[in-house]
């Protein structure tokens, strides 16, 4: 399968519509409802417990426990599909999914990096949308007035660069209009996942 990049927000972020076909997709979203894998709880900034603003899920090839999260899962086949999917077309390798639900346009991801340090160095991670479009803005640490927003419609994937976690934050953030439900599911090469794997042999 041949994609073209249509949307280049920054140098290392690439925006592909339609990687995903409309029956993957369905398997996706009735595959990560039904495992009812989702949960809701707290997140920790700075030692203060504050309610989720989304629900989030985690799914890789052994359980792996992250300070913060719950266990991840096992790839069910559905997920199993679409890494394998991504990571061809893209030519990149995934062993960890972090899943999100977006239950309405009051559900967000606040701005943040991903952490660099728990991935491969050199990888890249790909965000998979599912459901309602929702909008991701992105902008530098050095310019932060200067946000790019894009919208990532069902189907279509991001690509970011690792080295752009640094200098870079991006955000999912609230919608004004009712929306219905968005599911991403952010597919990464963890590189402490090998070395879990290796202290529990
Ligand atoms: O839901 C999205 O599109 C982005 C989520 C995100 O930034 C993350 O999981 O780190
Ligand atoms: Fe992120």
């Amino acid at each position: 399968m041949i994609v073209s990049t249509a949307f280049e927000p920054i140098n290392g972020v690439s925006y592909y519509p339609a990687v995903v076909d409309d029956s993957l997709c369905e398997r996706v979203k009735t595959a990560l409802m039904d495992a009812n894998a989702h949960s809701g709880a707290d997140i920790l900034i700075e030692g203060v417990r504050h309610p989720a603003p989304r629900l989030v899920s985690s799914f890789s090839d052994t359980v792996l426990g992250l300070e913060g999260m719950e266990s991840s899962r096992t790839w069910t086949p559905e997920l199993a599909e679409l890494r394998d999917l991504v990571a061809s077309v893209f030519s990149l390798n995934f062993n960890y999914a972090l899943a999100n639900l977006y239950r309405n346009g009051d559900d967000y991801t606040g701005w943040h990096s991903d952490k660099a340090a728990l991935h491969l160095d050199g990888s890249k991670i790909a965000i998979v949308s599912f459901g309602a479009p929702r909008r991701l803005s992105i902008r530098s640490y050095e310019y932060p007035k200067d946000a790019q927003t894009f919208t990532m419609e069902e189907g279509s994937v991001v690509v970011m660069d690792l080295g752009v976690q640094a200098t870079h934050e991006h955000s999912v953030p609230k919608e004004e209009n009712p929306t219905d439900p968005r599911m991403s599911i952010t597919l990464r090469k963890l590189h402490i996942l090998d070395e879990y794997l290796r202290q529990s042999e």
